[in-house]
């Protein structure tokens, strides 16, 4: 298995262009509900898991992808990919809750119901060019990874597939060493870990980046990566914050969008920003604008194909991905109109269906 997560077309802009052939992503994570909570009321009641998240971001920039999710009996959402009913379980719930402003988290988790986990058998067994290890709820075991490694070129992981662990009593998650998680003989084989600062915390930055392309969110600040010797900071795109749920998994969503389309990674990066920071104005799953997708696939293109003839591009150089990339994100037209504004950056739309 290839996991160079770098391929040298893309570190090197002056060696020739090499045709990408269309690339298959297998997502694994289970779906949720998620439940938004402020002041003792619920706010928001929506589809969630961050599979939900990056299998929308997918599909609407028009990257094929299979996803294996687990729900229980009760799921009440429409998806696109269907997911595992286990009749004898529930579906996984997350209530978060955005006002118990406990150290600086902007919400705190509790799992309170949790389905099935995702074992290798549910996996299909055929080969995928990049996987995606995406549970939230402990949903991904060991075994699991194995598999995807296995059967992927490529197998890209939040890190918080990995090290939450729940509360027995009210279900808070809490997060443990990435060493004591029990996947630690298996992240050598693994392309790209994402994590959130906070998560990064989780992990020793300097050895994982020995083994696999790390990166490291930080909300509106953008994100870092880090790999080998080199660190490179990917800037944000500006974004009224409404509900910071998902932006994570948009992120990731649009970190895949680009490596499949076979943009180098700090390009690929920028547009994970993006989608993330669309992501943050919407309550549950953001609507993306079809002109907005169309100003990015051709963008995307662009920059392609700059790349492929060595215009004017060092390998660090996103600075005029990022320029370019910038109206489009405004030519959004769905975005949220604000009518009341919550503390610590939840607010909700009247007219959206979602917030009650
Ligand atoms: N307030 C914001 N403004 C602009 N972009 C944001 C904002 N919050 C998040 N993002 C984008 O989404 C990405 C993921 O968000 P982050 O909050 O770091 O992850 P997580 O949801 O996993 O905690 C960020 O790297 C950034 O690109
Ligand atoms: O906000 P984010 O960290 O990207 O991802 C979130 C998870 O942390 C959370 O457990 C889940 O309930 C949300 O639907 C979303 O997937």
């Amino acid at each position: 298995m290839t996991l160079n997560p770098l391929p040298s077309h893309q570190t090197t802009p002056h060696s020739p262009p090499r045709r990408i052939p269309n690339r298959r992503v297998l997502i694994v994570g289970n779906y949720c509900h998620d439940v938004l909570i402020q002041n003792g009321s619920i706010v928001a009641e929506t589809l969630g898991g961050a599979a939900s998240f990056i299998s929308n971001v997918l599909d609407s920039s028009s990257v094929s992808c299979d996803l294996v999710s687990k729900v229980g009996h009760d799921f009440r959402y429409e998806v696109t990919h269907s997911p595992i009913v286990v009749p004898e379980k529930e579906t996984t719930v997350f209530e978060a809750y955005f006002d118990l402003g406990i150290g600086h988290a902007d919400r705190v988790l509790k799992r309170v119901s949790a389905c099935d986990p995702i074992l290798p058998s549910d996996i299909p067994d055929s080969r995928f060019d990049i996987g995606m290890a995406v549970g939230v709820g402990g949903e991904i075991l060991p075994e699991t990874l194995e598999k995807m490694v296995e059967i992927c070129d490529v197998v890209a992981v939040d890190i918080q597939a990995l090290i939450r662990v729940f509360d027995p009593v009210d279900g808070s998650v809490k997060l443990v060493d990435l060493k004591e998680s029990g996947f630690f003989h298996i992240l050598h084989r693994i392309g790209f870990l994402k994590a959130s600062s906070d998560e990064a915390l989780f992990m020793d930055v300097e050895q994982m980046k020995q083994l696999c392309c790390v990166v490291v969110t930080n909300g509106e600040k953008g994100c870092r990566i880090y790999h080998k010797d080199d660190e490179t900071m990917v800037p944000p795109f500006l974004a009224k914050q409404v509900d910071p749920t998902g932006a994570g998994d948009s992120f990731l969503g649009g970190l895949v969008v680009g490596l499949v389309e076979g943009l180098a990674v700090p390009d690929a990066a920028l547009l994970g920003n993006f989608f993330g920071s669309i992501t943050v104005e919407h309550i549950g799953q953001p609507k993306f604008d079809f002109m907005m997708l169309q100003r990015v696939k051709d963008e995307v293109q662009r920059r392609k194909k700059q790349r492929n003839l060595c215009i004017n591009i060092h390998n660090n150089d996103h600075e005029e991905f990022h320029t370019r990339l910038t109206p489009a994100r405004f030519s959004c037209a769905d975005s949220p109109v604000q009518t009341e504004l919550l503390v610590n950056g939840l607010s909700c739309d009247k007219d959206d269906d979602r917030c009650l």
